[in-house]
Parts: structure tokens; sequence; C-alpha cells
């Protein structure tokens, strides 16, 4: 039903300014991940189509590049104000497809206007230098310049504020972008197009393709006009575009995988840990790159803090995102269930002891029980790998040097949480912790205005905030002969 009444459901790839099927007709379909029913369908464009995207990209790259700051931060700030203005439907439509809860959706959908905001006002901040010159008949300078075409690929958890992180930077740069959402959840991305229209985006300056992966990103790192590609998914998939854009000396900005440790100290307030470590795992069903993936307990409050915890979890409501009082929808899909039985199957024939959970919903679908896992211990697959779902392992730990080594101890640094009284405490620990983001006493503490980005395995560049524009410049020097 929502299909016929959601005005924002587009079918098609916006390519220069037109709204098009695949040439051959290819189309993928797009499932409910509450319900398993299909929602529609999208084309399944080749390397033909996402040439002509990245052709019109560049043709649009002028025009759009030689507008002020200000006439891009006027067109971003509208597209803002439409966002919100039609945040009920767009969330209607997240939800649908990609199965979190509908307050959940509402809040990606206004954190997905806030970054266009954000970055229509920091378009008139692109600020340069005059540098003192050793030379007496010379003067010197740097301007900062859009980077050109961009190719933006984007995942399946967050797919209304993942393009807004990126495609605003990149169009309050001044560059112009080819986007591919996740094929699993491509209409909130497709939404993002009819929206940038409505606002005034030039054709040509946003577009938006669809279909099997591999050969759009073949086209994307293989098409000179491209001058950078931004990913956001899996790590390995970060590695592979990176390795192959860096070859051709494209830019690249990665947001990959992660492993987040959440720490607690025997120091802790355990009632304000516990409130936070259910915000930092069951986000989305756990589905979230910043996640807490391991808990690591003092062993001073460890009884305590898993006793406590696992009544909170036990609370959670599980169900369509749709229905009232909902907080944990469906995983993705049912090889996103498979990968957190395995886990959970795997912890439990090391030694760890289910409190609460543990497996697939009566629901059936992608419904899995938000579990508790007591007694976990580093040779677990769910200490090394990210299980991406709704599954708490719970390690005790005994000394602060203890909890530090274990926190830093994998190859991702995306985000760090712990949770302290102890000020002195909190720098030492602060300080030691190998991530890009840490939480001190807090489990989500993701804005606009802050650097999101990791370290290491997790991934380069930073999105949102002031630094999140660098990413799409391009620094010149001036020399100038008097
Ligand atoms: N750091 C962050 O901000 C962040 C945010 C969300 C998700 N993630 C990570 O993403 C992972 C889960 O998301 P996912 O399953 O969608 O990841 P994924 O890497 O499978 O897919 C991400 C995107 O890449 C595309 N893709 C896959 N193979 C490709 C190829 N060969 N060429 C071009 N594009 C390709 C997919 O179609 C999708 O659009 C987790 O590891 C999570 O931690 C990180
Ligand atoms: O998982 C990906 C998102 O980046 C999480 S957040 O909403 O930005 O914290």
């Amino acid at each position: 039903m929502l299909k016929k009444t959601n005005p924002w459901l587009r079918e098609a790839n916006l390519i220069g300014g037109s709204w098009v099927a695949a040439d051959d007709g290819a189309v993928i379909e797009v499932f409910n991940p509450a319900t398993g029913e299909m929602i529609g369908t999208i084309p399944a464009v080749g390397r033909a189509e996402v040439k002509r995207a990245i052709d019109a990209a560049n043709a649009a790259f002028p025009a759009w590049a030689a507008k002020t700051a200000a006439e891009r931060a006027a067109i971003l700030l509208k597209l803002a104000g439409l966002i919100r203005a039609n945040l009920d439907a767009l969330a209607e439509l997240l939800t649908l497809e990609q199965g979190k809860p509908l307050a959940e959706a509402r809040g990606e959908v206004g954190g997905s206007a806030n970054y266009v905001q954000w970055f229509a006002e920091e378009a008139r901040r692109v600020y340069g230098d005059t540098i003192p010159s050793p030379w007496a008949d010379r003067r010197l300078m740097v301007t900062r310049e859009p980077v050109g075409v961009v190719a933006a690929i984007t995942p399946w958890n967050f797919p209304s504020s993942m393009i807004s992180r990126k495609v605003a930077a990149a169009l309050a740069a001044g560059c112009t972008v080819v986007v591919k959402p996740a094929e699993l959840t491509p209409f909130s991305g497709l939404a993002w197009g009819v929206l940038a229209e409505e606002a005034g985006i030039p054709a040509g300056v946003v577009n938006i393709v669809t279909g099997h992966a591999p050969p759009i990103g073949d086209e994307f790192l293989e098409n000179p006009l491209v001058r950078k590609i931004t990913f956001t998914g899996s790590t390995a998939v970060g590695k592979m575009l990176a390795g192959r854009a860096s070859a051709a000396m494209k830019r690249v900005s990665m947001e990959l995988g992660g492993n987040a440790p959440f720490i607690v100290f025997d120091d802790a307030d355990l009632d304000r840990a516990v409130t936070a470590a259910v915000q930092s795992k069951y986000r989305n069903s756990g589905q979230t790159c910043v996640c807490t993936n391991r808990f690591y307990v003092q062993a001073g409050v460890y009884d305590a803090f898993a006793e406590k915890f696992a009544a909170a979890v036990r609370d959670l409501k599980v169900g369509s995102g749709f229905e009232a009082g909902v907080v944990q929808g469906p995983l993705i899909d049912d090889r996103a269930v498979k990968k957190v039985e395995s886990h959970v199957t795997d912890a439990v024939a090391k030694g760890a002891t289910i409190l609460t959970g543990g497996k697939r919903h009566a629901l059936g679908h992608g419904f899995f029980e938000p579990t508790v896992l007591r007694d976990a211990t580093p040779d677990m697959k769910i200490s090394t790998d990210e299980v991406f779902g709704p599954v708490a392992p719970l390690f005790r730990f005994e000394t602060e040097d203890e909890a530090v080594r274990l926190a830093n101890a994998t190859e991702y640094g995306l985000a760090g949480y712990f949770f302290t009284r102890d000020l002195s405490r909190a720098f030492r620990v602060g300080e030691k912790l190998k991530y890009g983001q840490i939480g001190i006493n807090e489990g989500v503490i993701t804005t606009e205005v802050a650097p999101f980005g990791g370290v290491k395995d997790s991934g380069v560049g930073r999105e949102g905030s002031k630094y999140g524009l660098e990413d799409y410049l391009d620094i010149k020097y001036w020399c100038i002969g008097l």
C-alpha cells in the first residue's frame, strides 16, 4: 500500500536531470526486511549508464563550481528545509526498506537534514591563506578548489544520512556527484535526488545510479573523470576500492567497519552506564558501525552490571518498525541473521552463558532476540569480528592497563566508549585508546558538528564538522611576481 501512497518512492535512476531505467530494462527487486514482501524494483544499470552519469556530472561541474558559495548554500538550505518538511513520508520509506523503528528513521532523516544545513553553512567558510613571501618581488597565497566529479557509495544501514554526509559536503565544496546507494535500501537515496531537484540543484550536479555493485564500482574506479571516491561500508570492500582508486591517483574517503569497546570501571555510575550500553549496542538492532561490539566490565562491578544490563535488554520490544513502542526492528536480511547466529553459537561453545535472548525471534524473517552473553573471552569470534547485530558479549577485566590493552587489541579504530567518574582516569584512558572517536560516560556521540571517522582499518578521512569539507577540496599555491 505504501508504495502507491509514498510520493518519494522512485523506481528509476537520475542521470543528467532525467529519470531513466536501465538500458536493457534490467531490474533488482527490493524487499521489506520485516515481512519479506517486495517493495518495488530499481534499475540494474551497467557501465554505459554509469559513464553517462559521470559525463553529466563532468558537464555540470564548471557552472556549479562557478556559483558563489552563498548561491550553493542557499540551494542546500532549501534542500534541508524540504527534507524536514517531508520528514514523516521519508521516514516511512526508510523504515519500509531498512526496517528500523520509525522513531529511529525520523531521527536519521532529521540528521540527514542537519548534515545538509551544516555544509550549507560551511560552504561560506572555505578560506585560503596569504603567506609572507621570501621574495620582495613576489606575493604568495593559497586557495582551495573543488576536486571535481565525486563518486559516492553508501551502505544500507543509514540510507539517508550517509548520502547527506557525503553529497552535501561535496556540493558545498563545488563538486558534482554520482551516487550509488546500497541495492538493499535504494529508495531513500533516490528520494534524496527528487528533493535535490525540487531544491533547485541543476541537472547533472547530482546523479544517482543503482544496480549490481561491481560494474558500477569498476566505472567509478576506471573513469578518469572521477577525481574522488567516497565510500562507507565494510573494510573489505573499502580496502579494494581504496587500492584501485589510489592506483589511479583518485582522492579517497573511507568510512569503514568498527569493533567498538565499551569499558565500565568500578567507579562508574552503573545506571548511567547501563542506559548508555543499551543505546550504544541496540541502536538500529546493532547494525551501526559505531555500535559497541565488546563490553569490558571491571571485576568489582561485573555481576551487578550484567544483571542490570540483561534486565534492561529483556524489556526491549521487538517487532515491525511501524508498530508503536517497538525499539528493535529486523536485521537487514537472512545473511545478517545467520552471521549473528554463528557468533552466538561460537561464543556458547567456548564457554559464554546466555543471560537473555540468543536465538531467532518468534516473529521470523529478519528478527533476532536482543542478546546478552556473560563470561565472554578473547578467543571468541565475537571478540574479533564486528557482529553487526543485537548481541552484547560481556568480558571481565581487573586493571585499567588490562582494559586499555584489550580495548586496543583490534585492527579497527572507529569508536570506543568508557565510563568512569575519575577525571584523571578519563584523560589517561582517553589518550591511550586508539580510536577516531571516544565517548566518555556517553554511548551515542554522533553529531554533524563533530568529525566522524576512524583510524587503522576503520578508514581514512572525516565526515561532518569543519573537517568534512577538506576531503572535497584541493589546495592551490599561487606565486605572483610583481
Ligand atoms: N564507518 C562508517 O561510517 C560506516 C557506516 C555504515 C556502515 N559501515 C560498515 O559497513 C558494513 C556494513 O555495510 P554493508 O554490508 O552495506 O557494507 P558493504 O561494504 O557490503 O556495502 C557497502 C556499499 O558498497 C557497495 N559495494 C559492495 N561491493 C562493491 C564493489 N565491488 N564496488 C562498488 N561498490 C560495492 C554496496 O553495494 C553498498 O552500497 C559494516 O562493516 C559497517 O561497520 C561503516
Ligand atoms: O553506522 C553508520 C553511521 O555512521 C552511524 S551514526 O548514525 O553516524 O552514528
